[in-house]
């Protein structure tokens, strides 16, 4: 990723840039340890540079959480700071590249997309954890009347499929990068055909790990419409009877199961369980509900939030744990004299949100972006604004 080692320079020098710089727009110095961030604004974009002194050479480097999408705003950014803080460079790697942003495709979404998507088709179905993404791809040249959804955390899958969707010229499959567990919360109710989960991941050591689990039934039960199902495919007969249990705790669910039963695609993972001649179980969850729409009066601002100096000593605490999310404020800067940035990860343990804070006298906000809308982002985020109130009054 792009950075620069340069020369150590005063970063004093920052300061007095400021007012003329092009792209430079604030200077936050950490309250503990001698890093610092610079604000940039650049390519309609705001994010944040890093830099960490040593008594060699400074590190100028991107800041993970505010990374914009294109490598090259970056790198630019990186090339126009230097220039005008005069910065003397020992090496770098911001030579620009032609290439595309490895998840560059119109058939790439965020999961922030989802807040105001249109979605182009009447059907929709989601599979999660696709893989290799047979099955996905199948799926979606049988059926160019439904849009397919599909879900993988592991990104190197997801780039692959991207590329298979542009060579099979399908236009009926979105790819999104993110954890299923959190993302069925973004789609309206009654709107799924199907949600495929195949060869899920058994986390035998680490149950709390597993995609199956109450709440998710529950979304997929909202999401889907009447009529439509939830598929679980696995070779695990552990996570089989664990899956049932999690199916027959619900009152009034209809379920049905089957004992290798061949599919029209096989994937890999299905493969090399047929191979070695592995049971396969399918458990099929059929919605017969209508359900109410999703709640969508989610708001992150924070207009009781105003920098105090009794704040920077309450930011330097350890994370604190809640009924079903935790906040954790990592890091503080000060910027100027009244207003600080912190660094802060809060909401699901198993997929955290991470985001600066802006605190300043007569505002605050999220830095650059605001969270995901997802109810435990927004039970965190109303904890925030106890925790920083609280400390503004000095409780
Ligand atoms: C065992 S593989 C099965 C892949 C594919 N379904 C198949 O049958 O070949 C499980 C896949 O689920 C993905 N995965 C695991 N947990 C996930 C989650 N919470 N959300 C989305 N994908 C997940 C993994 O990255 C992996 O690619």
């Amino acid at each position: 990723m792009p950075h620069l080692k340069v020369k150590p320079f005063d970063s004093a020098a920052i300061e007095e840039k400021l007012p003329d710089s092009s792209i430079m727009t604030f200077r936050a110095k950490a309250l503990k340890g001698d890093d610092e961030i610079i604000g940039v604004e650049h390519g309609g974009e705001e994010f944040l540079l890093q830099i960490k002194p040593d008594n060699k050479a400074t590190l100028v480097k991107y800041d993970k959480v505010t990374r914009p999408l294109k490598v090259n705003l970056l790198k630019e950014a990186l090339d126009k700071v230097s220039k005008e803080l005069g910065l003397e460079i020992l090496s770098s790697n911001i030579a620009l590249s032609n290439g595309k942003p490895p998840l560059a495709s119109e058939y790439f979404k965020k999961i922030e997309d989802f807040e105001t998507i249109a979605y182009p088709k009447e059907k929709i179905s989601v599979e999660v954890g696709f893989g290799s993404g047979r099955h996905l791809l199948y799926q979606a040249q049988k059926n160019p009347d439904t849009l397919f959804i599909g879900l993988e955390i592991h990104t190197p899958s997801a780039q692959q499929v991207l590329r298979q969707i542009e060579l099979q010229g399908l236009e009926n499959i979105w790819v999104v990068n993110y954890d299923a567990r959190l993302f069925l919360e973004m789609l309206p109710s009654n709107k799924c055909e199907q949600i495929f989960v195949h060869f899920p991941v058994p986390w035998d050591k680490k149950p709390h790990r597993r995609v199956i689990s109450p709440s998710f039934l529950a979304e997929s039960m909202r999401v889907l419409r009447r009529g439509g199902r939830l598929e679980l495919r696995t070779d695990s007969d552990k996570y089989f009877w664990y899956a049932l249990e999690t199916f027959f705790a619900v009152p009034k669910t209809e379920v049905e199961i089957r004992k290798n039963e061949a599919l029209e695609v096989t994937s890999k993972y299905e493969a090399r369980w047929r191979k070695q001649e592995k049971d396969i179980y399918d458990v099929y969850v059929k919605c017969s509900e209508d359900s109410d729409e999703r709640d969508l009066r989610i708001d992150f601002n924070f207009t009781s939030v105003k920098y105090t100096p009794n704040l920077e000593e309450f930011l330097q605490k350890k994370a604190l744990v809640f009924d079903g999310y935790f906040v954790h404020f990592e890091r503080s800067y000060k910027v100027g004299n009244n207003a600080l940035l912190v660094k802060c990860a809060f909401g699901s343990f198993d997929r955290p949100e991470h985001k600066y804070i802006l605190v300043e006298e007569n505002d605050s906000r999220y830095f650059a972006s605001q969270p995901v809308k997802t109810t435990v982002n927004y039970a965190a985020h109303q904890k925030i604004i106890e925790l920083l109130t609280q400390k503004e009054n000095n409780v």
